[in-house]
Parts: structure tokens; C-alpha cells; sequence
């Protein structure tokens, strides 16, 4: 059993390649302009949303089959062709270069998989079962969406933003960690939902006193 090395990859500006232009390939495209890819498509056929996206510069359009030697020079590939001999061409092209490759039904030829995210703001809650059942890791974040709601991320930012001031003020690592602690405990939460900006600053001086 593989068992799978979770990371957050910085995409930003990256050229990254997806083969084929479905419907599974339109959300591996959007997985990757959210994280600031720059990403090339090479696909016969593109569904209505990549043709739009083509059509706005989002993303650079080859409408061709995949040909040899296409994955020379990118960062990162996904392959969701349905074919599964373009897809094992491809992910051999890719092992030969280490290039990262993603084959969307084929978890054997993958160097890594995807997981379920569920996103607040910056803060991404992921989910794998190591290839076993993608449906149940889709449920599991439709689940976790319950009880992450949309004012986590207003919270993460607000955390981030005392998270920079603290790193800057407080050179003591134990009293840092005091007050990073104090205000994750803390009913911030709370607050945020309510909307009370008075008591969020009073709930963020007092855990700040603590350096
Ligand atoms: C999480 C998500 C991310 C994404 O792709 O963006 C994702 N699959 C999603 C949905 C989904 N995929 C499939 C169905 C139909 C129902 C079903 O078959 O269960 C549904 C449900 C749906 O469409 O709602 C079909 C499918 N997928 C794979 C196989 C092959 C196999 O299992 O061997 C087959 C069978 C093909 C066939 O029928 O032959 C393989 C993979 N799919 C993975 C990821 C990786 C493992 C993730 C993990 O560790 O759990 C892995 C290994 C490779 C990869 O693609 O990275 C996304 C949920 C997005 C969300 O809900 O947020
Ligand atoms: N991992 C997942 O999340 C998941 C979910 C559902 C299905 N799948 C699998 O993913 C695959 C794609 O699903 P889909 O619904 O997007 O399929 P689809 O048939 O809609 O799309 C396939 C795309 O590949 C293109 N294509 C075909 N031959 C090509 C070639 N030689 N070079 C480049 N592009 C080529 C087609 O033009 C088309 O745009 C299927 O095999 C399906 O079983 C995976």
C-alpha cells in the first residue's frame, strides 16, 4: 500500500500542462488557475467553460491530440484524456523527465493524487483515502463543510495578520506560542459570526498582553 506524502504546492506562475478537455479536466484546470498555475491545455475538443477560459487568455489552447514530447518543460502535468493509452504515454513521458503526473483514473501511473479540499479563505482542509474511494473523501469535506463555515475565513486571516505582528514584536518563542494559543481558545469565533468588531479587538489586545 502506498502511503501518500500530503503537501501544499506553490503553483504560482508555474507552467503546468493538463491533457485533455472534459469535464474532469475543466476542474483540474480550475484546481490550477486557483493556485496561480500558468496552464497550457492540449485537448481535441475543449467542454464550453475551458473554451471560455481559452477565449479570455486565462489559459493557453492547443486543440490537438497529445503528441510526443509535449510535457518537455513543465512543472507539473495532469492527464484526463479517458484514453488510456495517451494517459500511460503521457505518464511515461513524465517519469522519464520526473515530472510530477496526476492521471486522473489511473492512481498506479500517478507520482501524486488529489485530494477533496474543502477552502476557507486560506485555509484548506484535505482529504484523501489514498485512492481508495474518491466519493467518500468528496462526502467527507461536503461533511466537514457543516462545521467549517465561511467565518473561518475571516478568522484565519485575522489570525494571520496578529501571527505577523507577534513574529515581529516577540523574540521569545514560549511566549509567542502563549499567545497564539490564547487566541485560537478564545471565542474569536464567536465574535466573528456575531460581527462584533469592538470585542475582537478587546479579545486580541488581551491575548497580545500576554508577550
Ligand atoms: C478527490 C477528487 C479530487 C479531484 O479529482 O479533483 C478525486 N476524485 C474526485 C471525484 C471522483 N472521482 C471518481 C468519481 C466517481 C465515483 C467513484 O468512482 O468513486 C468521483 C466522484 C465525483 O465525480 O463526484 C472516479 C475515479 N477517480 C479515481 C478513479 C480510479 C480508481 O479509483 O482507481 C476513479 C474511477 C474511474 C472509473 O469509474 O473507472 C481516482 C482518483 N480520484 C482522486 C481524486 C484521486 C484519489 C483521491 C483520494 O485519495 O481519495 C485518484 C486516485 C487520482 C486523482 O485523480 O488524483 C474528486 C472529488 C472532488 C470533490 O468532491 O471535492
Ligand atoms: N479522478 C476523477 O475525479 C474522475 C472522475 C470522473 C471520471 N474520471 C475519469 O477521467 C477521465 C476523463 O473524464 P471526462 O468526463 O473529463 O471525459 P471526457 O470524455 O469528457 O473528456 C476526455 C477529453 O480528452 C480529450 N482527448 C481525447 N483524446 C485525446 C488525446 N489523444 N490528446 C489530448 N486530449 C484527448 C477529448 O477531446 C476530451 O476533451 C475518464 O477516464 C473518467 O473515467 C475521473
Amino acid at each position: 500500500m502506498t502511503s501518500y506524502y500530503p503537501v501544499f504546492f506553490d503553483l504560482s506562475r508555474r507552467p503546468c500542462l493538463v491533457v485533455g478537455g472534459g469535464k474532469v479536466a475543466e476542474r483540474k484546470v480550475r484546481d490550477l488557475l486557483r493556485a496561480g498555475a500558468a496552464v497550457t491545455v492540449i485537448s481535441p475538443q475543449l467542454t464550453g467553460g475551458l473554451e471560455e477560459l481559452a477565449r479570455r487568455g486565462a489559459i493557453q489552447y492547443l486543440a490537438r491530440p497529445y503528441q510526443a514530447g509535449d510535457v518537455e518543460g513543465y512543472f507539473l502535468v495532469v492527464s484526463a484524456t479517458g484514453d488510456k493509452s495517451v494517459n500511460e504515454q503521457v505518464a511515461r513521458e513524465c517519469h522519464a523527465r520526473d515530472i510530477p503526473v496526476n492521471v486522473v483514473d489511473a492512481p498506479a501511473l500517478c507520482t501524486f493524487i488529489v485530494p477533496a479540499v474543502l477552502r476557507r479563505g486560506s485555509l484548506a482542509i484535505a482529504v484523501s483515502t489514498g485512492g481508495k474511494s474518491p466519493y467518500l473523501a468528496g462526502k467527507i469535506k461536503k461533511k466537514l463543510e457543516e462545521e467549517f463555515g465561511p467565518e473561518y475565513a475571516e478568522l484565519t486571516d485575522l489570525l494571520g495578520e496578529v501571527r505577523d505582528e507577534v513574529l515581529k514584536a516577540c523574540q521569545d518563542p514560549l511566549k509567542r506560542k502563549e499567545v497564539f494559543r490564547c487566541l485560537v481558545e478564545s471565542d474569536l469565533l464567536e465574535l466573528i459570526k456575531q460581527g462584533n468588531k469592538k470585542m475582537i479587538r478587546e479579545r486580541i489586545s488581551r491575548c497580545l498582553s500576554l508577550r
